[in-house]
Parts: structure tokens; sequence; C-alpha cells
């Protein structure tokens, strides 16, 4: 594994022989899920080992220890994202925070956008986030009341919910069910979602781009009719900005856009950052927190046990009203529910995948500029190096013996470093408030006559429990 460049020996991570042309592509082709491959190589390889996809060398780091040493310690080395032709035509040529590859320009519009999402989170000019969501849980609740009974599918009103949450936050709009720009809305995120597959031929060979295609096609179509939505709240919003009357996030980036400039006066954050930044919202607040619920009430509905210590220990801190934000410190065993609800699914199985900036190293080897890295969350979620008796569904994961809230250094859900997850505060909010409040005014039940929920996700890199119904029980 020692290999020689321009007469310096490096030490290359190990990693099974590539074939000409396609190099490893068909370890991913065994229709087995990415990260469960990637675990059985490491037991082979050890915990960093590399492999080639075409002619893009990748690297896979398997252990808490590399991760934290790439991600945290050698941040920027590792703050670079792999150009993927079909991003870039979604993202206007990687103009958003998710895909956008580590530039200073990047680096400006990942900050306004942070700082965006904190200041209308705490609620500075509007109303904080914690009250919206509560109040936005107990319409949930409300709209559930109508449908309780023994078997009922919540997909539609959870959807909302979250939906709700972040376009009053970006858009400081709220939809009801037969909108249909709502429908819009969740139709493109969730087409959007489904086409972002590793591996696929238009992205490792981006040639084929000239050859008509069904996901060039699909991409288009995609992204007109997420800007018919996105573009046009952008549109409104400019025509009737006014820096004293700050509504949301897309309000506090055109006040950002319209006062930055570079040393020599040229603008440096346009429309298509706002716009995209919007995207990246619904992208990360809306997809990855809808997903995260339904693991999380799926997990519910098989341990009756959690809720009903989730439900005595609101009794106890307030009564039966809805859980407001400012009720965290006395819910330590509901958020411990939801990071242990993050663990056991680990949505992100392989974390976003990250462009090494410079030749860099980790765990002794070297590591060359512009490699591919993925880390294999699932697996550091579900080492037993880190958790005792990490395959079952167990709170106390996350809980010290006198019953407060404890984070291992093996929990990853939110990435680390300068490209770590900048919606965590937010996605715990919406957790805790959504769950709570449906704890409150009910219990959920296995589905009169229906298995329980499957908590076996199929082979997709983004985990995603399968569709389930449920009993809904009137407290
Ligand atoms: C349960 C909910 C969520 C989970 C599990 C989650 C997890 C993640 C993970 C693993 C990453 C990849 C970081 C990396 O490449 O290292 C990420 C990135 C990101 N997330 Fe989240 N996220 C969640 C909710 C949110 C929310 C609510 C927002 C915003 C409203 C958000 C916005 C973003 C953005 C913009 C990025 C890109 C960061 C960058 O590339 O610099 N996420 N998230």
């Amino acid at each position: 594994f020692v290999s020689k460049r321009y007469g310096k020996q490096y030490r290359l991570p190990p990693g099974p022989p590539a074939l000409p042309i396609i190099g490893n592509l068909p370890v991913f082709m065994t229709g087995k899920a990415p990260y469960r491959v990637m675990k059985n190589l490491a037991d082979k390889y050890g915990s960093v080992f590399s492999l080639k996809i075409g002619t893009t060398p990748f690297v896979v780091l398997n252990d808490v220890d590399s991760i934290r040493e790439a991600l945290h310690h050698r941040s920027v080395d590792y703050a670079g994202r792999p150009c993927l032709y079909s991003v870039s035509l979604m993202s206007r040529n990687n103009c958003d925070i998710v895909f956008g590859d580590y530039t200073p320009g990047w680096r400006l519009h990942r900050r306004a956008t942070a700082a965006a999402l904190h200041k209308n989170i705490r609620g500075v000019g509007c109303e904080a986030m914690g009250i919206k969501i509560t109040r936005e849980a107990e319409y949930f609740t409300q709209l559930l009341m109508k449908k309780a009974g023994p078997v009922v599918d919540i997909e539609n009103e959870l959807n909302l919910a979250i939906i709700n949450i972040i376009s009053q936050l970006t858009f400081a709009t709220r939809y009801t069910l037969d909108d249909p720009e709502y429908q819009a809305l969740v139709d493109s995120n969730q087409k959007f979602s489904s086409l972002l597959k590793p591996g696929d031929p238009i992205d490792v060979f981006p040639a084929l781009k000239i050859f008509p295609s069904k996901k060039l096609r699909l991409v288009q179509e995609l992204i007109g009719s997420r800007d018919a939505i996105l573009q046009k709240k952008y549109d409104e919003h400019l025509a009737t900005f006014d820096p004293k009357s700050i509504r949301d996030i897309t309000d506090t980036l055109i006040a950002t856009m319209k006062e930055s400039k570079d040393q020599n006066g040229n603008d440096v954050f346009c429309a298509d950052h706002v716009v995209m930044a919007t995207w990246d919202m619904f992208l990360g607040g809306y997809e990855a927190t809808y997903k995260t619920i339904k693991w999380a009430i799926a997990f519910l509905i098989h341990h009756p046990e959690v809720q009903a210590k989730i439900q005595s220990e609101m009794t106890a801190g307030f009564g039966d009203r809805m859980p407001t934000w400012e009720d965290r410190a006395k819910l330590p065993y509901l958020e411990a529910t939801v990071l242990e609800t993050l663990r056991q699914s680990s949505m992100s199985s392989m974390n976003g995948p990250r462009r090494t900036t410079c030749d860099t190293q980790v765990k002794g080897y070297d590591v060359a500029k512009d490699t591919t890295v993925f880390c294999n969350l699932w697996w550091v979620h579900h080492d037993p190096k880190n958790w005792k008796d990490p395959m079952s569904f167990r709170p106390e994961h996350f809980l010290t013996e006198d019953g407060k809230v404890s984070v291992p250094r093996a929990f990853l859900a939110f990435s680390l470093g300068s490209r770590a997850c900048i919606g965590s505060q937010l996605a715990l909010m919406q957790l805790i408030l959504l769950l709570g409040g449906l704890l409150q005014r009910f219990n959920l039940r296995q589905a009169v006559g229906e298995p329980l929920p499957d908590l076996e996700p199929g082979s997709e890199l983004v985990r995603t429990v399968g569709d389930y119904t449920m009993c809904l029980e009137v407290r």
C-alpha cells in the first residue's frame, strides 16, 4: 500500500483491487445497502480503506476516531464536496450550501444562511420558532383528533405540520392540506431526494450527458416545478421587501444580499444564492425531519413502555398542556428518545460525501487532494465498541445514571466540522415538540389487524422506514 510520486513515498489506505474503467463500481451493484457493504469491507481491509468508482478515488472511514480526526481536527482539508453533474444542474451550478464546494463564496453563503436561521429561530425581530412549532403541534394533534381510531395513517398530517414549520420559517406562509402549492412543494421535495442516488452513470461518466436520458428529463421537470414555487416566493419577497420589517429567512437573506460586496464593490451574494438557500431549508428542514419523526413513531409503537415514561415525565413537569421549548430541561427522557431515534435510524447512513481540498492524512494514511470521502455513520452508531447493546432501542444510551441527557462522542447524526448540519437545533426543536405534543394527546399502538411497523429499511443510502398504519388512542 505504499506508492511513490515525485520521489516521495505515500502510505495509501488499503482496499479491494479495482477493475479497469469501472473501478470498484460492482461492489455497489449487489443489491445490499452500501453502508453494510462498507462495514464488510472494513472487516477485511481495516476501518479506513479506499475504492475507485470509475476513475474517481474514494476513501471510506468506518470508526469514530478516524471520522473525528478527518471532519473535526482536519476540518478544512475534508470540507469540499465532489461535483456531480446531476447535482450541479439541480443546485444552479452549485449555488446552494448542501452541494456547493468549499470556496470563499460558499463560506460566506453558509455563514449568512446559518446566521439567518439562528436569528429566525431565536425570534430576532419576529416570533421565536419554539412558539410557532408548539402552535403547529397543536394544529397537528387537532387534525388527528378527527381521525383517531384502530387503523390510522398520519402521513398527510405529519407532512403538513413539517412543511408548515419550514415554510413559516422561510416564507412566513402556512398551508392547508388542500392547497395545490402545498402539494406541489411536497411532491418536488420527495422526488428530488429520490434522484440523489450514488453511482448514477451520468455522474460517474458525465460525458453521457450528450445522450437523452430519463434521469436528466426528470431532473429538468423537477427543477421547473420547484422553481415555480421558490423563485415566485423570492420575487414576491423582493418586491415587498422592507428592511425595517423582516418577515422570515428569505427577507434576512435579501438584506444580506443587498449589503454584500467584495473588496472591489462587486456583488458576491446573488438571487440564486437566496433561492438555493431556501431550497436547502426544505431539503434539510423538511425531508430529514419528516423521515426522522416517522422513524421515531415507528420505534414508539414498538415500545409502549417508552411512551409511558415520556407521558409521566410531561405530567410531572407541566400537567396536560402542550410542551413548549422552555420545558426542554424537564424532558430529558423525551430528548434521549429523540437522540436514540437519530442513532438507531442513522438516516444519513454515510454522511454527505466530502472532497479533500488538499493532500492530507487520516490515521497515518495519505489521502490525495480531490478524493471523495464517505463516513459510515450507520456503523459508528451500531458498533458494539461504542454502544452497549447497539441493536436495541434504548433511550438510556443518552442518559446518565441520575437521568440527565448525555451525548456520547460516537453520536454523529448531525456530522462534524465546517460542514456539520446547520439545522441541528431546529431539528431537535421540531422532534421534541411534535413528538411531545403527539404523546400528550394520544397513545400510539399497533394498528388493529395490521403488522407492527417494519424497522428494516430497503437498501437505499438514505435509511427510510417503510409506510405503516397505527391505532391512535385518545388519552
Ligand atoms: C433530523 C433532522 C436532520 C438530520 C439528521 C440532519 C443531518 C445532516 C447531515 C448528516 C448533514 C451532512 C453534513 C456533512 O456533510 O458532513 C447535514 C447537512 C445539512 N443540513 Fe441537516 N439534518 C437535519 C435537519 C436539518 C434542518 C432542520 C436543516 C435546516 C433547516 C438542515 C440543514 C442542513 C444544511 C444546509 C446542510 C449542509 C451543510 C453543509 O454542507 O455545509 N438540516 N444535515
